[in-house]
């Protein structure tokens, strides 16, 4: 294989990669040779062959081919993998100091990027402005004014989204800093790995020497005791540093169950922002944006007035199914070469709006109840407990069992964080009561059905 070959190979992953990936991963690659289908090329170290061929050999290879090379394999060899013998590891970490940090720089072991996901990309509404914004003064890197910024939400909300736009405005702010992205499955992964191969030390040097740690799914740790503990300690000692954290989760520090509390108390020390669910109009912005994109890519389909409105109102699950609806939609009518219309959308993602209809959500239930009692939304998930609020929180509650498909603790979590055996008496509670009351009998009826219509 030619140099110039491989050259064309790269500028064409460079383009599907992102640069961040690009410069991390498939630049320090040299290229060696073709035979019997196999392509060989080097890396610098043993992390960063493991990383490109779990997560790019296909990519590789399929660029390869599109250059006119037909390879089975891609092979990946280090120049000299010599696990570092045990005396070595023995070494106190002083000693070792100096050769570890020179091949740091290529090693973090971070994930990749999504190049997609910038701030650029990213749709302000209302339900996530705080979040962007908290995320936003974080990626200017400035001094550190809250440490860590804690970002938590449902399922495909942004919040992987917005750490990619941090590392990656970052990147060209301070493109000398040392920015470490990483799952908390992954923090696990690498933490087990280095105890196995007993290169501890190391680890433990390598994530103290970041300049910014983000840690995405943090829920993860959750109950993995030395996992736990490790980041414990990795936390302080950045936070001690004065280096920047940036974590996420599905939901609030002190609701993750199994995580020791002097961690919750350490995530809450910095600012803890979440981003709500969507409303119609983030809805229909994120489809515009999208829908802007596909233009360029499918140039010539035209998209009939209304359904970008349609699907923001029908599809209220989470971003990822309405992006996943918009894609298959374009996929389709392109496809047939047919104009995208209403009639066209039903027709094409009738499993999807099957799903989302009459979705109702806890946050809405609470909503309507409090306004049918005059009560205010906030003391639905609060702590008081005179009658006046704590009946209607109580239908609340009955209604989310009835209405949706969530269990007694996610009940629980979205009333304040209570215990499910709280809900559990709640739900019983309205059941006896109606019975005997009519008049909340017929509260029930009335709720039930503005909430479903
Ligand atoms: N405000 C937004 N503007 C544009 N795209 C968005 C927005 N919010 C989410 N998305 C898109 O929705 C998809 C899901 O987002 P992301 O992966 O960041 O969710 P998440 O909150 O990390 O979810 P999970 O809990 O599943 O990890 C991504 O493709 C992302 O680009």
């Amino acid at each position: 294989m030619t140099e110039e070959t491989w050259g064309q190979v790269c500028n064409e992953l460079l383009k599907t990669v992102g640069k961040n990936n690009y410069t991390t991963w498939i630049a320090p690659l040299k290229p060696l040779e073709l035979s019997e289908g196999i392509v060989a090329v080097e890396a610098p170290t043993k992390f960063l062959r493991d990383w490109v061929s779990r997560n790019f050999a296909d990519q590789i290879l399929r660029e390869l081919r599109v250059a006119g090379i037909v390879a089975e394999r891609l092979e990946i060899r280090v120049p000299d993998a010599r696990p570092i013998p045990a005396a070595e590891v023995a070494k106190p970490a002083a000693a070792r100091r100096a050769p570890a940090r020179a091949t740091e720089a290529a090693d973090l072991p971070g994930a990749p990027l999504d190049a997609r996901f910038t701030f650029d990309s990213f749709v302000v509404g209302k339900p996530n402005e705080l979040a962007h914004a908290a995320a936003r003064r974080v990626a200017e890197g400035g001094p550190v004014t809250f440490n860590p910024l804690f970002l938590y939400g449902g399922v495909g909300l942004g919040k992987t989204h917005l750490m990619h736009a941090i590392a990656h405005e970052l990147s060209i702010r301070r493109p000398e800093a040392r920015v470490l992205y990483l799952s908390a499955e992954q923090f696990m992964y690498r933490f087990v790995q280095a105890l196995r191969e007993r290169q501890i030390m190391d680890f433990k040097e390598m994530f103290r020497s970041v300049d910014v740690l983000m840690v995405d799914d943090v829920q993860f740790i959750a109950g993995k005791d030395s996992t736990q503990e490790e980041f414990f300690h990795t936390f302080n000692a950045l936070v001690d540093q004065g280096k920047q954290i940036v974590i996420s989760a599905d939901r609030a520090p002190g609701e993750i169950k199994d995580l020791e509390e002097r961690i919750k108390s350490r995530l809450q020390c910095g600012l803890v922002v979440d981003l709500h669910p969507t409303d119609y109009e983030l809805r229909l912005g994120i489809l515009q944006t999208k829908t802007e994109a596909y233009r360029a890519q499918y140039p010539g389909l035209q998209i009939a007035e209304g359904v970008l409105e349609f699907l923001a109102h029908r599809i209220t699950t989470n971003v990822r199914v309405l992006e996943g609806a918009l894609t298959r939609l374009f996929a389709f009518a392109s496809l047939v070469g047919r104009e995208i219309t209403l009639d066209l959308a039903q027709e094409c993602l009738t499993d999807i709006l099957r799903v989302s209809d009459r979705k109702v959500t806890i946050e809405e239930i609470q909503r309507k109840v409090a306004e049918h009692y005059n009560v205010r939304l906030s003391d639905m998930i609060g702590p008081k407990r005179v009658r006046t609020i704590a009946r209607p929180r109580q239908v609340a509650m009955y209604l989310a069992k009835q209405l949706t498909t969530r269990s007694l603790p996610e009940i629980g979590r979205r009333f304040g964080g209570r215990d499910h055996t709280t809900i559990m008496h709640g739900i019983r509670k309205i059941e006896e009561l109606q019975g005997a009351d009519r008049q909340l009998a017929e509260d029930i009826v009335l709720l039930k059905r503005l909430l479903e219509s």
